[in-house]
C-alpha cells in the first residue's frame, strides 16, 4: 500500500464532501477486500449501476448513481488497494481524480496508484483534473497502460514522470482477444509492486471481467434506485455468469452487493 500523509485542513472541500463512513460496512467489506498471499494482484471489480443495469445515462457521459454514503464507501475501498484502474473511456467521460479522500482514524489518507487501460494513447494527460490532482500532492501519478507501437507526447512524458508516474508499454493491439491481455497487465502491474487493484469500469471493462472469474477476486456492485433507461451505457456480459459467497447491504438509498464470480 502506498501511503501519503496529507494534512488536513477544515476548509479542503475535497475531504469535506465524504460523509463518515457507516460503521456496518465495514465488517460487511471485510471478507472481500484485498488478502496478501497470491502471485497476481487481487482484483476487486467494483461500480455503481441502475435498477436497468446501466452505469451512465448516455455513452460519453458520467452519471451520478449511488448516494454519498457509498461514495464514501467507495473511497474506503480505495484506500485498501494499491491500484485503482479505469479504461480510457471512462477518463475521457469523467475525467476523474482517481484519488482517495477517506481519512483512517489516525488521520492518515492511504492513496492508490491510478492505472489508465489506454492502448491506443487517445489521453491528453496534461490537461487532465489528474495532472492537477497530483501538482497539488493530492494523489499519486499514473501508470498509463499504452501498447508497444504508441509513442506519446514529450510533454506528457516529462510531466508524468517528474511526478512519479510512468507511460507502461505492453503488447495490448496484438493480441486477438481483448481478454488475453488481462494475464499481460496483471503480471505487470504485480512487478511493478501492485499487490492490489480495484477496477472501477468501464463498462466494456466490466462486460469482459465479470466472465473473467481467473482474474476477478471480488465482486462489489453499489445498485442505485433509478432506471437510466434504454439510451444508458449497459453492464451485461456476454454470456451467463453465477455469482456465489453473496451479501447484500442496504443503506438510506443504495444497496450494495458483495460476491464472487464462480
Ligand atoms: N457507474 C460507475 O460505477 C462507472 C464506473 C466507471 C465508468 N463509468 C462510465 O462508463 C462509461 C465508460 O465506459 P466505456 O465502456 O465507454 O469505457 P472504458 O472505461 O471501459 O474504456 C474502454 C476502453 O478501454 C480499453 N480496453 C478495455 N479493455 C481492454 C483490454 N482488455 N485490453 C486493452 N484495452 C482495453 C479500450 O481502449 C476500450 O476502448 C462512462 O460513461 C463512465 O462515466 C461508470
Ligand atoms: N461509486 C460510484 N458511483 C457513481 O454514481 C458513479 N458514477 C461512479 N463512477 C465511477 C468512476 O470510476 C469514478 O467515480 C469517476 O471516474 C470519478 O472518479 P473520481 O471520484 O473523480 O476519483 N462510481
Amino acid at each position: 500500500m502506498f501511503i501519503i500523509y496529507f494534512p488536513v485542513f477544515s476548509n479542503n472541500r475535497a475531504y469535506m464532501s465524504l460523509l463518515p463512513l457507516v460503521p456496518s460496512l465495514k465488517p460487511f467489506l471485510e471478507d472481500y477486500l484485498p488478502r496478501p498471499g497470491s502471485n497476481k494482484p487481487f482484483v476487486t471489480l467494483t461500480y455503481a449501476q441502475s435498477l436497468d443495469s446501466r452505469i451512465a445515462a448516455k455513452p460519453g457521459e458520467q452519471t451520478k448513481i449511488s448516494h454519498l454514503e457509498t461514495k464514501t464507501m467507495t473511497h474506503y475501498i480505495r484506500s485498501k488497494h494499491d491500484g485503482i484502474m479505469v479504461g480510457i473511456g471512462t477518463v475521457l467521460a469523467d475525467d476523474p481524480k482517481l484519488n482517495c479522500r477517506f481519512e483512517a482514524d489516525d488521520g492518515h489518507i492511504s492513496t492508490p496508484r491510478p492505472v489508465i487501460l489506454d492502448p491506443t494513447g487517445k489521453w491528453v494527460y496534461n490537461k487532465s483534473q489528474l495532472r492537477s490532482v497530483c501538482d497539488d500532492n493530492k494523489g499519486l501519478a499514473p501508470f498509463i497502460l499504452i501498447d508497444d507501437t504508441v509513442t506519446p507526447s514529450n510533454e506528457d512524458i516529462e510531466v508524468i514522470e517528474k511526478q512519479g508516474g510512468a507511460f507502461v508499454k505492453l503488447p495490448l493491439l496484438s493480441s486477438s482477444n481483448r481478454i488475453d491481455n488481462w494475464k499481460v497487465i496483471l503480471a505487470k502491474l504485480f512487478e511493478l509492486g501492485i499487490k492490489s487493484i480495484m477496477i472501477e469500469g468501464g463498462a466494456s471493462i466490466i462486460n469482459d471481467l465479470l466472465i473473467y472469474n481467473e482474474v476477478v477476486d471480488s465482486l462489489i456492485i453499489t445498485i442505485g434506485p433509478v432506471f437510466l433507461g434504454k439510451d444508458g451505457v449497459e453492464v451485461s456480459p456476454s454470456k451467463h455468469a453465477d455469482l456465489i459467497d453473496i451479501k447484500w447491504w442496504q443503506g438510506i438509498q443504495d444497496s450494495v452487493l458483495c460476491a464472487r464470480l464462480t
